[in-house]
């Protein structure tokens, strides 16, 4: 067998490992209905996801309208208030997310998740979920300070500063994640069952999977 040509793996969180947007929504329209606006349905809810809590409170109320700063931040508040109590409801690992985990540590790979989630909800999620611990390091949106957190590159070089140094590829679902990769300098696969902003052959990835069952193999041919 030759050997795995990455020393570890970072992984974005939400619509890549794990499918949030049910509590996500929720939370969002938690917000709206404090403001007095309608809920966005469902299905919608995935496409405000992948640049943080706050663009996507931002994108549900502007569909609506907009609100003037002080009470957006009122809103902002109480959707963080929700979701740090129902982060964890609905929210699962995709299919295959727990065997591609188990086969990177079979290889000896290191993992990293890299969000622009908060880290401490990150955490909060994975240690719900019985993840947190397959982990090297948790980074995110605001682990590396204002203005640095993905589509900058610096979550995505300290991610693998903390997994050894070694060569890193990463796996996201949006433009953010495609563009933070780009920017270190670190192959990228789209996952293409996520909550893509683009096409996910448009993301500008070296590769694109349909599952996390293709990611191994993914890996390897990049
Ligand atoms: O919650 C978001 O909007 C983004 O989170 P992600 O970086 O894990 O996709
Ligand atoms: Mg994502």
């Amino acid at each position: 067998m030759t050997a795995f040509p990455f020393q570890s793996v970072g992984f974005d969180l939400d619509g890549t490992l794990l499918e949030t947007h049910r509590d996500l929504g929720a939370a969002v329209n938690h917000a709206l209905a404090l403001g007095g606006f309608d809920p966005v349905p469902a299905d919608h809810a995935s496409d405000l996801i992948g640049g943080g809590a706050k663009i996507m409170l931002k994108r549900a109320v502007d569909q609506q309208g907009g609100l003037p700063d002080d009470e957006f931040r009122r809103l902002y508040k109480e959707m963080l208030g929700y979701y740090s109590q129902n982060n964890a409801v609905h929210s699962r690992p995709y299919p295959h997310a727990i065997e591609v985990l188990d086969a990177l540590e079979q290889r000896g790979v290191k993992m990293a998740v890299v969000t622009n989630k908060f880290e401490s909800f990150a955490r909060d999620i994975l240690t719900t979920l019985d993840l947190a611990h397959r982990f090297e390091t948790i980074i995110g949106g605001d682990t590396m300070g204002k203005g640095r957190a993905k589509p900058e590159p610096d979550s995505v070089i300290e991610a693998r500063l903390r997994c050894g140094g070694g060569p890193i590829a990463f796996v996201g679902d949006s433009s953010y994640d495609v563009r933070a990769a780009r920017a270190a300098k670190v192959p990228v696969v789209a996952a293409a069952y996520g909550y893509c902003d683009k096409p996910p052959h448009e993301l500008g990835a070296d590769a694109v999977i349909e599952s996390l069952a293709g990611l191994i193999s993914a890996l390897e041919n990049l």
